[in-house]
Protein backbone atom coordinates (compact mmCIF):
# COMPACT_ATOMS: atom_id res chain seq x y z
CA UNK A 1 0.00 0.00 0.00
CA UNK A 2 1.19 3.75 -0.71
CA UNK A 3 2.33 5.55 2.27
CA UNK A 4 1.98 9.53 2.51
CA UNK A 5 4.95 10.74 4.63
CA UNK A 6 4.86 14.63 6.29
CA UNK A 7 7.65 16.54 4.57
CA UNK A 8 10.30 18.33 7.43
CA UNK A 9 13.42 19.87 6.89
CA UNK A 10 13.53 18.35 3.55
CA UNK A 11 12.91 14.92 4.15
CA UNK A 12 9.86 12.29 4.40
CA UNK A 13 8.88 11.42 7.67
CA UNK A 14 6.70 8.81 9.03
CA UNK A 15 4.35 8.99 12.13
CA UNK A 16 3.03 6.39 14.65
CA UNK A 17 -0.35 6.59 13.62
CA UNK A 18 -2.24 6.82 9.92
CA UNK A 19 -5.59 6.97 8.12
CA UNK A 20 -6.84 6.00 5.32
CA UNK A 21 -6.65 7.97 2.00
CA UNK A 22 -9.86 6.86 -0.03
CA UNK A 23 -10.87 7.11 -3.78
CA UNK A 24 -13.93 8.61 -3.89
CA UNK A 25 -14.10 6.86 -7.50
CA UNK A 26 -14.77 3.47 -6.19
CA UNK A 27 -14.49 4.40 -1.96
CA UNK A 28 -11.54 1.75 -2.19
CA UNK A 29 -8.08 2.60 -0.04
CA UNK A 30 -5.65 3.81 -2.59
CA UNK A 31 -3.13 5.13 0.34
CA UNK A 32 -2.24 5.06 4.21
CA UNK A 33 -1.71 8.87 4.94
CA UNK A 34 0.65 9.46 8.36
CA UNK A 35 -1.31 11.76 10.57
CA UNK A 36 1.84 14.40 12.45
CA UNK A 37 2.26 14.32 16.00
CA UNK A 38 2.35 17.60 17.66
CA UNK A 39 6.03 17.08 18.25
CA UNK A 40 5.94 16.98 14.43
CA UNK A 41 4.15 19.93 13.85
CA UNK A 42 6.50 21.43 16.67
CA UNK A 43 9.72 19.90 14.51
CA UNK A 44 8.15 21.41 11.16
CA UNK A 45 7.59 25.01 12.52
CA UNK A 46 11.26 24.67 13.87
CA UNK A 47 12.64 23.41 10.61
CA UNK A 48 10.87 26.29 9.32
CA UNK A 49 12.28 28.99 11.38
CA UNK A 50 16.00 27.79 11.53
CA UNK A 51 15.36 28.07 7.55
CA UNK A 52 14.91 31.39 7.77
CA UNK A 53 18.06 32.47 9.30
CA UNK A 54 19.66 29.57 6.88
CA UNK A 55 20.76 29.79 3.08
CA UNK A 56 16.85 30.79 1.49
CA UNK A 57 16.71 33.81 3.98
CA UNK A 58 20.02 34.74 2.56
CA UNK A 59 19.15 34.29 -0.69
CA UNK A 60 19.31 37.73 -3.06
CA UNK A 61 15.64 37.89 -4.87
CA UNK A 62 17.03 36.86 -8.33
CA UNK A 63 18.23 33.53 -6.69
CA UNK A 64 15.10 32.76 -5.22
CA UNK A 65 13.79 33.42 -8.36
CA UNK A 66 15.36 31.22 -9.91
CA UNK A 67 13.73 28.29 -7.87
CA UNK A 68 10.86 28.86 -8.03
CA UNK A 69 10.80 29.05 -11.87
CA UNK A 70 12.23 25.26 -11.39
CA UNK A 71 9.47 24.32 -8.85
CA UNK A 72 7.19 25.04 -11.86
CA UNK A 73 10.06 22.99 -14.24
CA UNK A 74 9.85 20.57 -12.06
CA UNK A 75 5.81 20.09 -11.77
CA UNK A 76 5.64 20.12 -15.28
CA UNK A 77 8.04 17.44 -16.00
CA UNK A 78 6.70 14.90 -13.64
CA UNK A 79 3.30 16.40 -15.44
CA UNK A 80 1.72 13.01 -15.27
CA UNK A 81 2.47 12.02 -11.68
CA UNK A 82 0.80 14.59 -10.19
CA UNK A 83 -2.15 14.22 -12.94
CA UNK A 84 -2.45 10.70 -11.55
CA UNK A 85 -1.81 11.46 -8.03
CA UNK A 86 -4.36 14.70 -8.08
CA UNK A 87 -7.52 12.30 -9.82
CA UNK A 88 -6.85 9.84 -7.14
CA UNK A 89 -7.24 11.77 -4.45
CA UNK A 90 -10.35 13.66 -5.99
CA UNK A 91 -11.76 11.68 -8.30
CA UNK A 92 -11.73 14.94 -10.92
CA UNK A 93 -11.88 13.95 -14.64
CA UNK A 94 -8.25 13.94 -15.93
CA UNK A 95 -9.64 16.79 -18.77
CA UNK A 96 -10.43 19.12 -16.03
CA UNK A 97 -6.90 18.08 -13.71
CA UNK A 98 -4.62 18.42 -16.89
CA UNK A 99 -6.45 22.07 -18.14
CA UNK A 100 -6.73 23.51 -14.89
CA UNK A 101 -4.83 22.20 -11.43
CA UNK A 102 -1.95 21.26 -12.67
CA UNK A 103 -1.08 23.64 -14.92
CA UNK A 104 -2.22 26.08 -12.61
CA UNK A 105 -0.24 24.80 -9.77
CA UNK A 106 2.87 25.31 -12.07
CA UNK A 107 1.63 28.88 -13.27
CA UNK A 108 1.35 30.06 -9.57
CA UNK A 109 5.79 29.78 -8.93
CA UNK A 110 6.01 31.59 -12.08
CA UNK A 111 3.50 34.21 -11.48
CA UNK A 112 4.74 35.20 -8.04
CA UNK A 113 8.24 34.70 -9.06
CA UNK A 114 7.95 37.22 -12.10
CA UNK A 115 5.85 39.22 -9.82
CA UNK A 116 8.49 39.41 -6.91
CA UNK A 117 11.20 40.78 -9.38
CA UNK A 118 9.43 43.80 -10.33
CA UNK A 119 7.91 44.86 -7.69
CA UNK A 120 8.13 48.36 -7.34
CA UNK A 121 8.44 50.47 -4.22
CA UNK A 122 6.80 53.54 -2.82
CA UNK A 123 9.32 56.72 -2.54
CA UNK A 124 8.07 60.19 -0.76
CA UNK A 125 10.50 63.14 -0.21
CA UNK A 126 9.32 66.03 2.62
CA UNK A 127 10.39 69.26 3.01
CA UNK A 128 12.14 69.60 6.84
CA UNK A 129 12.24 72.99 9.11
CA UNK A 130 16.45 72.69 8.37
CA UNK A 131 15.68 72.81 4.07
CA UNK A 132 17.59 69.99 3.92
CA UNK A 133 14.54 67.70 3.70
CA UNK A 134 13.96 63.93 4.49
CA UNK A 135 12.99 61.01 2.37
CA UNK A 136 10.57 57.86 2.91
CA UNK A 137 10.53 54.57 1.16
CA UNK A 138 9.00 51.64 1.77
CA UNK A 139 11.05 48.29 2.43
CA UNK A 140 9.26 44.38 2.20
CA UNK A 141 10.51 41.88 4.51
CA UNK A 142 9.05 38.04 4.79
CA UNK A 143 6.42 37.84 7.27
CA UNK A 144 7.58 34.16 8.89
CA UNK A 145 6.87 31.16 9.11
CA UNK A 146 3.18 30.43 7.24
CA UNK A 147 0.85 28.31 7.90
CA UNK A 148 -1.31 27.20 4.51
CA UNK A 149 -4.25 24.82 5.67
CA UNK A 150 -5.69 23.91 2.94
CA UNK A 151 -9.14 22.42 1.08
CA UNK A 152 -9.88 19.47 -0.96
CA UNK A 153 -11.41 20.53 -3.58
CA UNK A 154 -8.48 21.88 -5.87
CA UNK A 155 -5.75 20.80 -3.46
CA UNK A 156 -2.42 21.37 -5.50
CA UNK A 157 -4.13 24.73 -7.34
CA UNK A 158 -5.47 26.47 -3.74
CA UNK A 159 -2.04 25.27 -1.75
CA UNK A 160 0.21 26.50 -4.16
CA UNK A 161 -1.60 29.55 -4.80
CA UNK A 162 -0.60 30.11 -1.30
CA UNK A 163 2.91 28.34 -1.37
CA UNK A 164 3.91 29.91 -4.66
CA UNK A 165 4.25 34.10 -3.63
CA UNK A 166 4.46 33.13 0.38
CA UNK A 167 8.51 31.39 -0.96
CA UNK A 168 8.35 34.26 -3.44
CA UNK A 169 8.18 36.87 -0.88
CA UNK A 170 11.05 34.84 1.45
CA UNK A 171 9.02 33.53 3.67
CA UNK A 172 8.85 29.60 4.97
CA UNK A 173 5.44 27.33 4.77
CA UNK A 174 4.01 24.47 6.96
CA UNK A 175 1.20 22.95 5.03
CA UNK A 176 -1.30 21.15 6.11
CA UNK A 177 -3.27 19.40 3.42
CA UNK A 178 -6.87 18.61 3.46
CA UNK A 179 -6.71 15.14 5.35
CA UNK A 180 -9.08 13.99 2.17
CA UNK A 181 -6.36 14.83 -0.79
CA UNK A 182 -2.76 14.64 0.65
CA UNK A 183 -1.38 13.40 -2.04
CA UNK A 184 0.16 16.30 -4.67
CA UNK A 185 1.68 18.27 -1.41
CA UNK A 186 3.52 15.32 -0.33
CA UNK A 187 5.04 14.99 -3.97
CA UNK A 188 5.90 18.66 -4.18
CA UNK A 189 8.54 18.06 -1.37
CA UNK A 190 10.57 15.84 -4.11
CA UNK A 191 9.87 19.07 -6.37
CA UNK A 192 10.93 21.41 -4.26
CA UNK A 193 14.42 19.38 -2.73
CA UNK A 194 15.06 18.67 -7.13
CA UNK A 195 14.99 22.32 -7.46
CA UNK A 196 17.00 23.37 -5.17
CA UNK A 197 14.87 24.72 -2.57
CA UNK A 198 16.79 24.35 1.27
CA UNK A 199 15.69 22.02 3.65
CA UNK A 200 12.36 23.82 6.03
CA UNK A 201 11.32 26.01 3.46
CA UNK A 202 8.78 23.80 2.57
CA UNK A 203 7.10 21.96 4.92
CA UNK A 204 3.94 19.30 5.03
CA UNK A 205 2.41 17.60 7.75
CA UNK A 206 -1.13 15.52 7.35
CA UNK A 207 -4.11 15.35 9.92
CA UNK A 208 -7.14 16.61 10.32
CA UNK A 209 -8.52 20.10 11.72
CA UNK A 210 -9.56 19.55 15.66
CA UNK A 211 -6.83 18.40 18.10
CA UNK A 212 -4.65 17.48 15.14
CA UNK A 213 -2.57 18.93 12.49
CA UNK A 214 -4.52 21.60 11.70
CA UNK A 215 -4.80 23.16 15.35
CA UNK A 216 -1.41 22.11 15.86
CA UNK A 217 -0.33 24.17 13.07
CA UNK A 218 -2.80 27.35 13.58
CA UNK A 219 -2.04 27.64 17.62
CA UNK A 220 2.02 26.62 16.97
CA UNK A 221 3.27 30.22 18.71
CA UNK A 222 6.01 30.15 16.31
CA UNK A 223 4.01 30.54 13.26
CA UNK A 224 3.59 34.34 11.97
CA UNK A 225 0.52 34.36 9.82
CA UNK A 226 -1.97 31.97 8.53
CA UNK A 227 -3.50 31.34 5.13
CA UNK A 228 -6.59 29.61 4.67
CA UNK A 229 -9.17 28.42 2.44
CA UNK A 230 -12.27 26.53 3.52
CA UNK A 231 -15.48 26.48 5.16
CA UNK A 232 -16.60 29.50 6.77
CA UNK A 233 -17.19 28.17 10.48
CA UNK A 234 -13.56 26.38 9.83
CA UNK A 235 -12.12 29.97 8.85
CA UNK A 236 -13.88 31.28 12.24
CA UNK A 237 -11.88 29.09 14.52
CA UNK A 238 -9.01 29.53 12.70
CA UNK A 239 -9.36 33.47 13.64
CA UNK A 240 -9.38 33.04 16.92
CA UNK A 241 -6.67 31.21 17.15
CA UNK A 242 -4.73 33.66 15.13
CA UNK A 243 -5.96 35.93 17.66
CA UNK A 244 -3.59 34.48 19.78
CA UNK A 245 -0.15 36.79 19.36
CA UNK A 246 -2.57 39.12 16.85
CA UNK A 247 -1.20 36.95 14.07
CA UNK A 248 -2.50 38.02 10.52
CA UNK A 249 -5.11 35.68 8.46
CA UNK A 250 -6.20 35.26 5.11
CA UNK A 251 -9.30 33.50 5.04
CA UNK A 252 -10.97 32.53 2.22
CA UNK A 253 -13.96 30.61 2.55
CA UNK A 254 -17.61 29.90 1.41
CA UNK A 255 -20.08 31.08 -1.26
CA UNK A 256 -23.61 30.85 -2.61
CA UNK A 257 -22.59 32.73 -5.36
CA UNK A 258 -25.42 34.06 -8.36
CA UNK A 259 -25.35 33.98 -11.78
CA UNK A 260 -27.53 37.00 -13.34
CA UNK A 261 -28.53 36.20 -17.07
CA UNK A 262 -30.11 38.89 -19.09
CA UNK A 263 -32.58 38.40 -21.66
CA UNK A 264 -30.34 40.01 -24.07
CA UNK A 265 -27.00 37.72 -23.02
CA UNK A 266 -25.27 35.38 -26.29
CA UNK A 267 -27.90 32.88 -25.23
CA UNK A 268 -25.32 29.48 -26.09
CA UNK A 269 -21.96 31.36 -24.55
CA UNK A 270 -24.98 31.52 -21.18
CA UNK A 271 -25.34 27.97 -20.95
CA UNK A 272 -22.05 27.12 -22.17
CA UNK A 273 -20.59 29.41 -18.88
CA UNK A 274 -23.46 28.40 -16.23
CA UNK A 275 -22.71 24.77 -17.40
CA UNK A 276 -19.31 25.21 -16.44
CA UNK A 277 -20.27 27.29 -13.25
CA UNK A 278 -22.67 24.90 -12.05
CA UNK A 279 -21.05 21.72 -12.36
CA UNK A 280 -17.23 21.94 -12.63
CA UNK A 281 -15.75 19.68 -10.49
CA UNK A 282 -18.98 18.11 -9.36
CA UNK A 283 -20.09 21.48 -7.80
CA UNK A 284 -17.20 21.64 -5.59
CA UNK A 285 -15.82 24.71 -6.45
CA UNK A 286 -15.94 28.09 -3.83
CA UNK A 287 -16.75 30.34 -6.98
CA UNK A 288 -19.29 27.96 -8.33
CA UNK A 289 -22.90 28.81 -8.94
CA UNK A 290 -25.56 27.66 -6.89
CA UNK A 291 -28.40 30.44 -7.73
CA UNK A 292 -29.15 31.51 -10.94
CA UNK A 293 -31.41 34.39 -11.83
CA UNK A 294 -32.83 34.51 -15.43
CA UNK A 295 -34.87 37.27 -17.26
CA UNK A 296 -38.14 36.60 -17.90
CA UNK A 297 -38.48 36.38 -21.53
CA UNK A 298 -35.53 33.34 -21.29
CA UNK A 299 -36.52 32.10 -18.65
CA UNK A 300 -38.36 28.57 -19.51
CA UNK A 301 -35.81 28.20 -22.22
CA UNK A 302 -32.95 28.54 -20.44
CA UNK A 303 -33.93 25.99 -17.76
CA UNK A 304 -34.66 23.46 -20.43
CA UNK A 305 -31.17 24.05 -22.53
CA UNK A 306 -29.49 24.09 -18.48
CA UNK A 307 -31.55 20.68 -18.38
CA UNK A 308 -30.36 19.66 -21.63
CA UNK A 309 -26.65 19.89 -20.38
CA UNK A 310 -27.01 18.64 -16.94
CA UNK A 311 -28.70 15.55 -18.28
CA UNK A 312 -25.76 15.25 -21.36
CA UNK A 313 -22.75 14.99 -18.91
CA UNK A 314 -20.97 11.78 -18.67
CA UNK A 315 -19.85 10.70 -15.12
CA UNK A 316 -16.98 7.92 -14.83
CA UNK A 317 -13.88 7.15 -14.13
CA UNK A 318 -10.94 10.18 -14.09
CA UNK A 319 -9.00 8.80 -16.87
CA UNK A 320 -12.30 7.78 -18.94
CA UNK A 321 -11.87 10.38 -21.80
CA UNK A 322 -15.26 11.17 -22.17
CA UNK A 323 -16.01 11.48 -18.61
CA UNK A 324 -16.83 15.48 -17.61
CA UNK A 325 -18.04 14.92 -14.31
CA UNK A 326 -16.43 12.80 -11.40
CA UNK A 327 -18.25 11.99 -7.91
CA UNK A 328 -18.19 14.13 -4.77
CA UNK A 329 -14.97 13.86 -2.67
CA UNK A 330 -16.38 11.60 -0.30
CA UNK A 331 -19.64 9.66 1.42
CA UNK A 332 -19.11 12.06 3.96
CA UNK A 333 -19.97 15.02 1.51
CA UNK A 334 -22.35 12.84 -0.35
CA UNK A 335 -24.53 12.97 2.12
CA UNK A 336 -24.18 16.39 3.36
CA UNK A 337 -25.26 17.50 -0.08
CA UNK A 338 -28.20 14.86 -0.48
CA UNK A 339 -29.78 16.51 2.58
CA UNK A 340 -29.57 19.64 0.65
CA UNK A 341 -31.30 17.36 -2.49
CA UNK A 342 -33.93 16.39 0.59
CA UNK A 343 -34.50 19.36 1.85
CA UNK A 344 -35.02 21.32 -1.60
CA UNK A 345 -38.14 19.06 -1.79
CA UNK A 346 -39.43 19.37 1.76
CA UNK A 347 -39.08 23.20 1.06
CA UNK A 348 -41.17 23.15 -2.06
CA UNK A 349 -38.93 23.05 -4.82
CA UNK A 350 -39.81 21.62 -8.35
CA UNK A 351 -36.89 19.20 -9.11
CA UNK A 352 -36.15 19.58 -12.83
CA UNK A 353 -33.61 17.04 -13.08
CA UNK A 354 -31.99 14.74 -10.95
CA UNK A 355 -31.95 14.91 -6.83
CA UNK A 356 -30.49 11.67 -6.57
CA UNK A 357 -27.66 8.94 -6.64
CA UNK A 358 -27.29 7.67 -10.28
CA UNK A 359 -26.63 4.20 -11.41
CA UNK A 360 -23.04 3.74 -12.15
CA UNK A 361 -21.46 -0.01 -12.92
CA UNK A 362 -20.88 -2.30 -10.26
CA UNK A 363 -16.99 -1.37 -9.96
CA UNK A 364 -17.93 2.30 -9.20
CA UNK A 365 -20.61 1.42 -7.01
CA UNK A 366 -18.73 2.47 -3.98
CA UNK A 367 -17.77 5.95 -5.03
CA UNK A 368 -19.38 9.37 -4.10
CA UNK A 369 -21.70 9.60 -7.18
CA UNK A 370 -24.24 12.46 -7.35
CA UNK A 371 -26.70 13.27 -9.85
CA UNK A 372 -26.35 17.22 -11.21
CA UNK A 373 -29.37 18.53 -9.81
CA UNK A 374 -31.22 21.76 -10.74
CA UNK A 375 -34.68 23.19 -9.09
CA UNK A 376 -36.98 25.74 -9.79
CA UNK A 377 -39.62 27.28 -7.91
CA UNK A 378 -38.16 28.22 -4.32
CA UNK A 379 -38.54 31.26 -2.36
CA UNK A 380 -35.81 33.37 -1.72
CA UNK A 381 -35.88 32.63 1.77
CA UNK A 382 -35.72 29.24 1.50
CA UNK A 383 -32.04 27.91 3.33
CA UNK A 384 -31.58 25.86 -0.19
CA UNK A 385 -31.03 29.48 -1.42
CA UNK A 386 -28.96 30.38 1.69
CA UNK A 387 -26.61 27.91 2.71
CA UNK A 388 -23.70 26.66 0.65
CA UNK A 389 -24.42 23.11 -0.51
CA UNK A 390 -20.96 22.63 -2.63
CA UNK A 391 -22.50 20.02 -4.76
CA UNK A 392 -23.56 19.73 -8.39
CA UNK A 393 -26.60 21.62 -8.18
CA UNK A 394 -28.19 25.05 -8.75
CA UNK A 395 -31.96 26.77 -8.05
CA UNK A 396 -33.22 28.98 -11.34
CA UNK A 397 -35.49 31.86 -10.35
CA UNK A 398 -37.21 34.24 -12.87
CA UNK A 399 -36.52 38.13 -12.49
CA UNK A 400 -38.40 40.91 -13.94
CA UNK A 401 -36.14 44.42 -13.60
CA UNK A 402 -32.10 45.44 -12.79
CA UNK A 403 -32.94 46.70 -9.79
CA UNK A 404 -35.03 43.67 -8.69
CA UNK A 405 -32.11 40.72 -9.29
CA UNK A 406 -29.02 42.99 -8.21
CA UNK A 407 -31.11 43.22 -4.89
CA UNK A 408 -31.77 39.44 -4.65
CA UNK A 409 -28.15 38.39 -5.24
CA UNK A 410 -27.17 40.80 -2.42
CA UNK A 411 -29.85 39.46 -0.49
CA UNK A 412 -27.01 36.81 0.93
CA UNK A 413 -24.67 36.38 4.17
CA UNK A 414 -21.63 35.57 1.71
CA UNK A 415 -20.00 37.75 -1.07
CA UNK A 416 -17.52 35.85 -2.77
CA UNK A 417 -18.39 35.87 -6.76
CA UNK A 418 -20.76 36.56 -9.51
CA UNK A 419 -21.35 35.74 -13.10
CA UNK A 420 -23.35 38.50 -15.05
CA UNK A 421 -24.43 37.84 -18.72
CA UNK A 422 -25.23 40.47 -21.00
CA UNK A 423 -24.23 42.09 -24.15
CA UNK A 424 -25.88 45.79 -23.26
CA UNK A 425 -22.43 47.37 -22.07
CA UNK A 426 -23.78 50.00 -19.92
CA UNK A 427 -25.73 47.43 -17.92
CA UNK A 428 -22.79 44.93 -17.36
CA UNK A 429 -20.64 48.07 -16.00
CA UNK A 430 -23.82 48.99 -13.66
CA UNK A 431 -24.54 45.73 -12.37
CA UNK A 432 -21.23 44.40 -11.73
CA UNK A 433 -20.27 47.62 -9.70
CA UNK A 434 -23.18 47.05 -7.26
CA UNK A 435 -23.03 43.30 -6.62
CA UNK A 436 -21.35 43.10 -3.30
CA UNK A 437 -18.92 40.04 -4.34
CA UNK A 438 -15.02 40.29 -4.02
CA UNK A 439 -15.29 38.73 -7.78
CA UNK A 440 -17.73 39.68 -10.81
CA UNK A 441 -17.61 37.99 -13.98
CA UNK A 442 -19.32 39.11 -17.17
CA UNK A 443 -20.08 37.25 -19.25
CA UNK A 444 -17.41 34.22 -18.59
CA UNK A 445 -17.26 32.13 -15.90
CA UNK A 446 -13.43 31.15 -13.84
CA UNK A 447 -11.42 33.12 -16.28
CA UNK A 448 -8.38 34.19 -13.67
CA UNK A 449 -5.63 36.61 -14.56
CA UNK A 450 -3.21 35.62 -11.41
CA UNK A 451 -2.36 39.20 -10.87
CA UNK A 452 -5.89 40.10 -10.11
CA UNK A 453 -7.14 40.63 -6.52
CA UNK A 454 -8.74 37.47 -5.39
CA UNK A 455 -10.91 37.09 -2.02
CA UNK A 456 -14.70 37.87 -0.70
CA UNK A 457 -16.96 40.06 0.81
CA UNK A 458 -18.99 39.84 4.05
CA UNK A 459 -18.69 36.01 5.14
CA UNK A 460 -16.63 34.99 2.55
CA UNK A 461 -13.37 35.79 3.53
CA UNK A 462 -10.99 38.43 4.89
CA UNK A 463 -8.19 39.63 2.68
CA UNK A 464 -7.23 39.76 -1.32
CA UNK A 465 -4.75 37.68 -2.42
CA UNK A 466 -3.64 37.68 -6.42
CA UNK A 467 -0.67 39.70 -8.09
CA UNK A 468 0.39 42.54 -5.67
CA UNK A 469 -2.31 41.65 -3.22
CA UNK A 470 -0.50 39.21 -2.14
CA UNK A 471 2.58 40.52 -1.04
CA UNK A 472 0.18 42.94 1.26
CA UNK A 473 -0.40 39.80 3.41
CA UNK A 474 3.20 37.37 2.92
CA UNK A 475 5.42 41.17 3.81
CA UNK A 476 6.01 43.02 6.66
CA UNK A 477 5.87 46.76 4.92
CA UNK A 478 8.42 48.72 6.40
CA UNK A 479 8.92 52.67 5.86
CA UNK A 480 12.35 53.67 6.18
CA UNK A 481 12.70 57.55 7.12
CA UNK A 482 16.27 59.22 6.20
CA UNK A 483 17.25 62.54 7.38
CA UNK A 484 19.62 64.39 4.64
N1 LIG B 1 -15.45 27.32 -0.08
C1 LIG B 1 -14.46 26.49 -0.19
O1 LIG B 1 -13.48 26.80 -0.76
C2 LIG B 1 -14.59 25.15 0.41
C3 LIG B 1 -15.72 24.83 1.12
N2 LIG B 1 -15.87 23.61 1.65
C4 LIG B 1 -17.10 23.36 2.38
O2 LIG B 1 -16.74 22.97 3.66
C5 LIG B 1 -17.41 21.76 4.00
C6 LIG B 1 -16.52 20.95 4.90
O3 LIG B 1 -15.37 20.49 4.17
P1 LIG B 1 -14.00 20.36 4.91
O4 LIG B 1 -12.96 19.80 4.07
O5 LIG B 1 -14.25 19.66 6.23
O6 LIG B 1 -13.66 21.89 5.11
P2 LIG B 1 -12.92 22.53 6.27
O7 LIG B 1 -13.04 23.99 6.15
O8 LIG B 1 -13.35 21.93 7.55
O9 LIG B 1 -11.43 22.05 6.01
C7 LIG B 1 -10.47 22.78 5.29
C8 LIG B 1 -9.12 22.56 5.93
O10 LIG B 1 -9.15 23.05 7.26
C9 LIG B 1 -8.67 22.06 8.16
N3 LIG B 1 -9.33 22.27 9.44
C10 LIG B 1 -10.57 21.87 9.81
N4 LIG B 1 -10.83 22.26 11.07
C11 LIG B 1 -9.73 22.92 11.51
C12 LIG B 1 -9.39 23.54 12.73
N5 LIG B 1 -10.21 23.57 13.76
N6 LIG B 1 -8.18 24.11 12.84
C13 LIG B 1 -7.31 24.09 11.80
N7 LIG B 1 -7.58 23.50 10.63
C14 LIG B 1 -8.77 22.93 10.47
C15 LIG B 1 -9.03 20.76 7.48
O11 LIG B 1 -8.30 19.69 8.00
C16 LIG B 1 -8.71 21.10 6.04
O12 LIG B 1 -7.34 21.00 5.80
C17 LIG B 1 -17.70 21.10 2.70
O13 LIG B 1 -18.81 20.28 2.82
C18 LIG B 1 -17.92 22.25 1.80
O14 LIG B 1 -19.26 22.62 1.84
C19 LIG B 1 -14.89 22.67 1.53
C20 LIG B 1 -13.74 22.91 0.83
C21 LIG B 1 -13.51 24.18 0.18
O1 LIG C 1 -7.62 30.72 -7.41
C1 LIG C 1 -8.44 30.18 -8.15
O2 LIG C 1 -8.38 30.31 -9.37
C2 LIG C 1 -9.50 29.31 -7.64
C3 LIG C 1 -9.95 29.39 -6.41
C4 LIG C 1 -10.96 28.49 -5.95
C5 LIG C 1 -11.26 28.34 -4.65
O3 LIG C 1 -10.72 29.12 -3.74
C6 LIG C 1 -12.16 27.28 -4.14
O4 LIG C 1 -12.84 26.64 -4.92
O5 LIG C 1 -12.14 27.05 -2.92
Amino acid sequence: MKQILNFINGTYQPSNRTFPDRSPVTGEIVAQVHEASREQVDAAVRAARAALEGPWGKMTVAERVERLYAVAAGIEKRFDEFLVAECEDTGKPFSLARHVDIPRGAANFRIFADIIKNVPTEFFEMATPDGRGAINYSYRTPVGVVGVICPWNLPLLLMTWKVGPALACGNTVVVKPSEETPQTAALLGEIMNEAGIPPGVYNVVHGFGPDSAGEFVTTHPGVNAITFTGETRTGEIIMKAAAQGARPVSLEMGGKNAAIVFADCDFDAAIEGTMRSVFANCGQVCLGTERVYVERPIFDRFVEALKRGAEGLQLGRPDDPATNMGPLISQEHREKVLSYYRLAVEEGATVVTGGGIPEMPKELAGGSWIQPTIWTGLPDTARVMREEIFGPCCHIAPFDSEEEVIARANDSDYGLAAAVWTTNLSRAHRVAQKLEVGICWVNSWFLRDLRTPFGGAKRSGIGREGGVHSLEFYTELKNICIKL
